[in-house]
């Protein structure tokens, strides 16, 4: 009788749930009729809510959102049998529909099924081609260009000290900087790409009703409008990706071979022509990858930048310590370049690590599907139930990081340092197992400049003298989980630039 009050009944929780001794299944609160437990997500956002139910019922918590089984992990211990112990069973995603309609069916990396030959092929040319680490240093030109024309941007407005939405010129840049990386420096429907991928991620983002009721006649009337509009931005994107491969056909031709560096889609085209790979390189699936790199790739990087550059104008301690690493490391310098500072900010990338660790831009991770059942902590989870992760409550909690809710760079420092690489599950902010994110270390390398040349160049406080611990930190509802309102700060020229 007491398990029956205290665990939810299994056939409330969906098909795969309904053959199993209750309390096998992981706890949680009690799903309504039709909506599930849908009404425990209202009013948060999604990783707050879910923090919150975890603190009540523990590291594993079952959900019924709408008619999808769903199990929430919010501690290292959990995440490690998502990601290690089961990761064969828990690596593919869920394909919902709008991500079906605007991936191609699953063509690109982010949604194509773990175990397919394409996906395995897809990951092996991200790791020895298109995200290489030679791949990385070869972008590091554009990286460096872009740095500077930011910080000229910054210098433009008169007289100083300058109003700077840092949020604003941040975007532009890392798009400036994934757009030249991707299809090269003078795609002449730069702007239009860019702003059909915005509309894009924005259909992506947030739960569509024929996902959340799969099979429902009544969902997928209610829900046509964003399926319609994501297959026209998908027909939009699909015509715009097919000029820019005709542009950059005539373009190689042009140019002669090797004649300059070569950008990810001049690597997908030579491989496309060399041939010989697992997977048919169609335009289809060179439209999924640009879009991956792009979507992946932008609002991730941008979002870090623009969080670490909000932590640090909370904190002007921290600030004041970073901007001194960086001033001694380019001192005499008038203008940021990688092989000065590569290795030689140790605190900078402390404050890029915990920024990650406090505002990791994909909170939930992306989510997973579980091919078969599979037990986490001793709780059974059921095959065809939704997983996620809950990176952004894992970095957060005060078992694993004392003063969890404070900005202390410091604790990154020293032997022993917590990694990106996926290994501790306290420090998840690019996932972890075979789908962790192939493009970190290039997105860091964007971060890194980004702020050196931020924090070289100018001071920073926040308007009118205000308090900076009253900066308003609140995140917006997306598919990352990025600032609420614009960070705009006052920026002082402390270097001249050339
Ligand atoms: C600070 C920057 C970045 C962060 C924090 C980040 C984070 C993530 C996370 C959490 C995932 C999901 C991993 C999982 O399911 O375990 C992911 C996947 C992915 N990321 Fe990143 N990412 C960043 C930058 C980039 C960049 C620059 C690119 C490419 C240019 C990229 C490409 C991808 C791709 C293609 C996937 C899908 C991988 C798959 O499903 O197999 N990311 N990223």
């Amino acid at each position: 009788v007491l398990l029956r009050l205290n665990k939810p009944s299994p056939s409330r929780h969906g098909a795969g749930a309904s053959a199993l001794p209750l309390y096998l299944l992981p706890p949680g609160p009690r799903p309504l009729p039709v909506i599930g437990n849908l009404h425990c997500l209202l009013g948060a956002l999604p990783h707050h809510a879910m923090r919150a139910l975890a603190r009540r019922y523990g590291d594993v918590v079952l959900l019924r959102l709408g008619h999808v089984p769903t199990v929430v992990v919010s501690s290292p211990e959990a995440a490690r049998e998502v990601m290690r112990t089961h990761d064969a069973v828990v690596s593919n995603r869920p394909l919902y529909v709008t991500a079906d309609v605007l991936s191609y069916g699953g063509q690109n990396i982010a949604f194509a099924p773990s175990g397919s030959p394409h996906w395995k092929e897809l990951r092996r040319l991200c790791a020895a081609e298109l995200l290489s680490p030679r791949r990385v240093l070869s972008f590091r030109p554009v990286r460096e260009e872009e740095a500077a024309c930011l910080v000229r941007s910054v210098d433009a407005a008169s007289p100083p000290p300058f109003l700077v939405n840092v949020s604003e010129r941040v975007k532009a840049l890392m798009n400036d900087v994934l757009m030249r990386c991707a299809v090269g420096d003078t795609c002449r429907m730069r702007d239009e790409y860019i702003a059909e991928l915005d509309e894009a991620l924005r259909l992506l983002a947030g739960f569509n009703l024929v996902d959340l009721f799969p099979g429902s006649r009544l969902a997928r009337a209610l829900g046509a409008g964003s399926l319609r509009a994501a297959r026209e931005v998908h027909g939009r994107v699909h015509r715009i990706v097919q000029a820019i491969i005709q542009d950059h056909a005539s373009k190689a031709a042009d140019d002669g071979a090797g004649s300059r560096d070569e950008d990810i889609l001049d690597v997908l085209l030579r491989l496309q022509r060399d041939g010989g790979l697992e997977t048919v390189l169609t335009t289809q699936v060179l439209c999924g990858v640009l879009f991956d790199v792009f979507a992946a790739g932008s609002e991730t990087t941008a979002t870090t930048t623009i969080w670490a550059m909000s932590e640090l104008a909370k904190n002007p301690g921290v600030m004041r310590r970073a901007q001194s690493e960086v001033r001694r490391v380019l001192e005499g310098k008038t203008r940021v370049a990688e092989a000065d500072i590569q290795g030689r900010l140790p605190y900078l990338q402390a404050v890029i690590r915990e920024a990650l660790r406090l505002h990791p831009p994909l909170p939930l991770i992306l989510p997973r599907s579980c091919a078969e059942p599979i037990t986490i902590l001793g709780h059974h989870v059921p095959k065809g139930t939704t997983v996620f992760v809950n990176a952004w409550a894992i970095g957060r909690d005060e078992r694993w990081w004392p003063d969890a809710s404070q900005f202390k760079p410091e604790r990154f420092e020293g032997e022993g340092v917590v990694d990106f690489s996926g290994a501790d599950f306290r420090f998840l902010p690019g996932g972890g197992g075979r789908r962790m994110c192939p493009g970190l270390t290039f997105g860091v390398a964007n971060v890194e400049i980004a702020l050196a040349s931020l924090l070289y160049h100018f001071d920073w406080e926040l308007p009118g003298g205000a308090d900076p611990g009253a900066l308003d930190m609140g995140e917006a509802y997306g598919i990352t989980a990025r600032r609420k309102t614009d960070l705009v700060l006052k920026a002082t020229p402390f270097v001249p630039t050339n």
